[in-house]
């Protein structure tokens, strides 16, 4: 354990008070499926997700900037010894109380909503698209942040004015949407279809907009294999499909506590999480 205060704690996370302003955001190998942690670790998955992050943040700087909003990431080298390679080191923010969500697909809780109303929240869809299309363009669906381990409530667009101002709500919409694109483009390029993504903003002491905690990671998106995509049908997962599947296959009831993974699920699953930063950065993880 780190000696640093605990300041959150999430499913596969923690967050440190590092000090000064700062502090230390750390990804485990744990991995969750069904809402359950798993007993088994999958090797790397931190180091590999805490690179993925580093990387949009550098990837994503540019729309950052056209919206004059800055990021959060101050190093991931400046860290403890015990976690290194898995640590960012953050400025600390006046959190927002906004999960920001873009979808850019029907999935999920997406396509319950829309089955029942022909839309998304307070945006309208063409009748026709089911489980994994392409919607039109993408929609912020915002939530509000549950406890932990309860799910996020999904709220409408005037609920976000309620708790931030309508020029900020508009602003944490258009910039949220912005982002999405921009790393649904990269991602298609490297054979990844985005579905949707959830990013969270805070203020800095200086009081400017700035995108925290990880970004465009499979842990807070969905990401299928491109060359898969088929609407229709649940799309599989680019990283969690393996488990998901081994799960399933394993007989568990889902409620009871989730069983150990075999060795062979462990090891694709860990390559998977390789596979999909080497493809999107261009880059060996080493
Ligand atoms: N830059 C920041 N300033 C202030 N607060 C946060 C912050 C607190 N919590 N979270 C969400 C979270 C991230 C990881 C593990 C968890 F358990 C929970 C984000 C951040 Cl990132």
């Amino acid at each position: 354990m780190l000696d640093l205060p605990l300041v959150a704690r999430g499913k596969v996370r923690e967050v440190y008070d590092a000090g000064a302003d700062r502090l230390l955001l750390v990804a485990s190998d744990r991995i969750s499926a069904y809402d359950h942690v798993l007993p088994t670790p999958i090797p790397d998955k931190g180091r590999v997700l805490t690179a993925l992050s580093v990387w949009w943040f550098e990837q994503l700087t540019p729309v950052l900037d056209e919206f004059g909003a800055g990021h959060h990431l101050l190093s991931v080298t400046d860290v403890p010894a015990e976690v290194a390679g898995r640590a960012m080191l953050v400025r600390r923010l006046t959190m927002l109380p906004v999960e920001c969500v873009a979808r850019g697909y029907l999935s999920g809780s997406g396509t319950v909503e829309y089955s029942r109303t022909g839309s998304i929240r307070d945006v309208p869809l063409p009748a026709g698209l089911v489980e994994g299309s392409r919607l039109p363009e993408p929609v912020f669906t915002p939530s509000t942040k549950a406890e932990v381990g309860e799910h996020d409530e999904a709220i409408d667009f005037a609920a976000v004015v309620g708790l931030v101002g309508q020029a900020r709500a508009e602003e944490l919409r258009e910039l949220t949407l912005a982002l999405y694109r921009r790393g649904a483009e990269i991602a298609l390029d490297a054979g990844i279809v985005l579905a949707d993504t959830k990013v969270e903003f805070g203020l800095s002491t200086e009081g400017r907009l700035t995108l925290g905690d990880e970004v465009l990671t499979p842990d807070s998106s969905r990401f299928w294999p491109a060359v898969t995509w088929s609407p229709g049908a649940a799309q599989p997962s680019y990283d969690k499909q393996y488990v998901r599947d081994w799960l399933t296959s394993s007989g568990w009831d889902r409620v009871s506590p989730p069983p150990e993974l075999p060795d062979d699920v462990v090891a694709a699953t860990r390559e998977r999480y390789v596979t999909a930063y080497e493809q999107l950065t261009g880059r060996r993880f080493a």
